[in-house]
């Protein structure tokens, strides 16, 4: 459990939000090229790639610092649905079309570490979840002794239900301390077939950004950050677990209403 207060911050509409996730996005960039010359970053789907995209295809200032070096980026997915990569629930479809396809050529191409669809086909969810896990490990785990992989950044949502990656209120994956991704089969939220990284995955990264936006967030967040009841929330454990390595991307209406006692500055 971190002793440490996650940082929450709040901007009048998203274009101000997006504009403010682009140097926070490309400092845990910058700081991961002169640790390892590869950014290692897990995307979330739902409202998160639009944002992104607005953050990332924004006109660069010209400078290293404000330049995504998208060829060293190595982009995995917080979770997925068990659907074929050219689904319409697909968060790869998504990321793909909101983003990926649309990164000017002289950026350079990240490597993106879908699903494999085989195990979309033959239904077998936790195969999916398996082989996903194996192909973290040949990213991560240079030595076996690695325990859990450490991303530079995870981007995440939180549902109106407080629910963040496919880790749902209430469930059992939430107790997982071994996995590094997980099956989940009987999703409140359609499809029912996902796999997602778990929480000790997720609150070991280095930095962990919730974007969160609009007036049907508001009661959610109000659960999270200023009732004691919100505590088990999946999104609040991630607050819990990783303390101000958290940093909350909101608008105003997602937030009105939330005393601010914890707001940090950029
Ligand atoms: O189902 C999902 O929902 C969450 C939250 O989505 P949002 O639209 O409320 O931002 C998302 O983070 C997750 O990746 C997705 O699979």
């Amino acid at each position: 459990m971190a002793t440490s207060q996650p940082n929450l911050y709040s901007f009048p509409d998203t274009e101000t939000l997006a504009k403010q996730l682009r140097p926070y996005v490309l400092r845990c960039q910058n700081a991961a090229l002169a640790r390892h010359n590869t950014f290692r970053v897990a995307v979330s789907g739902g409202s998160l790639p639009v944002v992104l995209a607005k953050a990332l295809l924004a006109n660069s200032n010209g400078s290293p610092e404000d330049t995504p070096q998208f060829s060293k980026w190595h982009i995995f997915f917080a979770d997925e649905r068990a659907v074929p990569l050219d689904d319409k629930d697909s968060n790869y479809l998504l990321l793909k079309d909101e983003l990926l396809s649309k990164i000017p050529a002289e950026l350079g191409a990240p490597t993106i570490h879908p699903i494999d669809e085989k195990h979309v086909r033959d239904g077998d969810t936790q195969a999916l979840a398996d082989v996903y896990q194996e192909a973290l490990m040949r990213s991560f785990a240079a030595k076996e002794s690695v325990k859990l992989p450490v991303f530079d950044l995870i981007l995440l949502g939180c549902g109106p239900d407080g629910h963040t990656c496919s880790l749902f209120p209430g469930h059992e994956l939430l107790r997982e301390k071994d996995a590094w991704v997980a099956a989940e089969t009987e999703s409140p939220k359609p499809p029912s077939k996902r796999i997602t990284l778990t929480l000790p995955v997720v609150t070991s990264a280095l930095n962990i950004a919730f974007v969160a936006t609009g007036g049907g967030k508001k009661e959610i967040l109000k659960a999270i950050f200023d009732n004691d009841e919100g505590r088990s929330l999946p999104s609040a454990l991630v607050n819990h677990g990783a303390g101000d390595k958290v940093s909350w991307f909101t608008d105003r209406p997602a937030v009105e209403g939330i005393a601010f006692p914890r707001r940090g500055s950029l």
